[in-house]
């Protein structure tokens, strides 16, 4: 078992079958727990309440949609119609199961209702493990972008049991790396070192390197948000390739695995830094390379720009005008680059699609 602490607030587990033990962690006084899964999720999902109700607490299991459609105003309200259904209260608890999309809805569902109730995320993607569950971030998308609404509210506790990754389709473990090697980028190269070592044991969950993988980015994601929880400076650096990620998300209506879309946005960060002068052709190939050697997308197709900028323009990191990138300066050396030229946005464009 491995444990890691963000800031001292709540506890990251990692542990194959620690999904059983929600019951120890939900904390005292609760008497309701709903416990939120996605349909392809349904057995752990009722596993879980089956343990809550094995501790007296009146557990409820409630499916949600697959991925995106998940995300949804429609989806939340539905939500928060069962909790005053049920009376939920205060000292009652949600329970997220599931992967990114259902954690994302599960917190902002908890911390919405009542303004606030306890939030337990029991992520069974590598990517909700390594990310999405960890640090507060809550939302959904709108008709206009993704994420657009939503809320910081940390868990009270993360759940990551290594024993659900069995069932996760290949495509879903890769597009969880590219996350894992964003915190590479950004913060911490062994991660890069351990993935270019052996790329294809990285792409899978009983490789030698998962558990050390998957502990180094869930402590460089824990690391940051514990030092700027709202996202005031340090935790854009957790945004790395996520603003042209966002918008090729957006204008392919979430169809893409928000990983792949991501790893799209970090080579296109890194070729805006390069177009920049700020960041060596050596850093940017080194994206290329090691994206690609575990089976990430590095390129997209051309003739969607304006559609792209205007995506773009509605990202968080956007001040009036002012569009704002995290790029690198190098490995592990995140910076902001504010307003880059038209010309400049056009050439990373052009390399990506070429
Ligand atoms: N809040 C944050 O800080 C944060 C960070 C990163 C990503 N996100 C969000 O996370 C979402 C992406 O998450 P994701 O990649 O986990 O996608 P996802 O939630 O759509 O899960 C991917 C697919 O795997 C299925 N699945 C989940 N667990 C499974 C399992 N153990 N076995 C078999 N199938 C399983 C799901 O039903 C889904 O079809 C995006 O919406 C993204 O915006 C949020
Ligand atoms: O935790 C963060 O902060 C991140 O930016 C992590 C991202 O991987 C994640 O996709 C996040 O949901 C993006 O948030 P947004 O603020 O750009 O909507
Ligand atoms: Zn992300």
């Amino acid at each position: 078992m491995s444990v890691v602490s963000v800031g001292g607030d709540y506890e990251v587990v990692i542990e194959s079958g620690c999904s059983r033990r929600v019951a120890d962690v939900v904390g005292d006084g609760v008497q309701r727990a709903l416990v939120v899964h996605p349909d392809s999720m349904r057995g752990v999902g009722e596993r879980v309440t089956a343990s809550l109700r094995d501790r007296g607490i009146d557990a409820y299991a409630v499916g949600v949609p697959d991925a995106e459609d998940a995300k949804t105003a429609v989806v939340a309200a539905e939500l928060w119609a069962l909790l005053g259904r049920h009376g939920f209260t205060r000292t009652d608890v949600i329970v997220g199961v599931g992967g990114g999309t259902v954690t994302d809805l599960a917190g902002f569902v908890a911390a919405t209702w009542l303004r606030g109730v306890p939030v337990i995320q029991v992520p069974t993607t590598l990517l909700g493990m390594v990310d999405a569950a960890v640090g507060g971030k809550t939302g959904i998308n709108t008709a206009e972008g993704k994420n657009l609404v939503g809320s910081f509210h940390p868990p009270r506790a993360v759940l990551c049991d290594m024993d659900v990754l069995a069932t996760l389709p290949r495509e879903d473990y890769v597009a969880g790396l590219a996350e894992v090697i964003k915190c590479g980028f950004i913060v911490d190269p062994v991660i890069l070192d351990l993935v270019e070592s052996d790329p294809q044991g990285a792409t899978t969950p009983d490789s030698p390197h998962a558990l050390e993988l998957i502990e180094r980015a869930i402590r460089v994601k824990a690391d940051v948000v514990s030092q700027d929880l709202r996202e005031s400076s340090l935790r854009e650096i957790l945004n790395y390739g996520h603003t042209f990620g966002h918008a090729i998300e957006q204008v392919e209506h979430y169809r893409r695995r928000h990983g792949e879309a991501v790893a799209i946005g970090m080579v296109y960060a890194a070729e805006l830094a390069c177009a920049a002068g700020v960041l060596s052709r050596e850093v940017v190939d080194r994206h290329r390379a090691v994206l690609s050697s575990v089976g990430l997308p590095t390129a997209y197709e051309s003739g969607h720009w304006a559609r792209l900028e205007t995506a773009m323009r509605r990202d968080k990191k956007t001040r009036g005008a002012l569009l704002r990138f995290v790029v690198l300066e190098d490995v592990a050396r995140p910076v902001r680059l504010e307003g880059p030229t038209e010309e400049q946005l056009r050439t990373a464009y052009a390399a990506v699609s070429a």
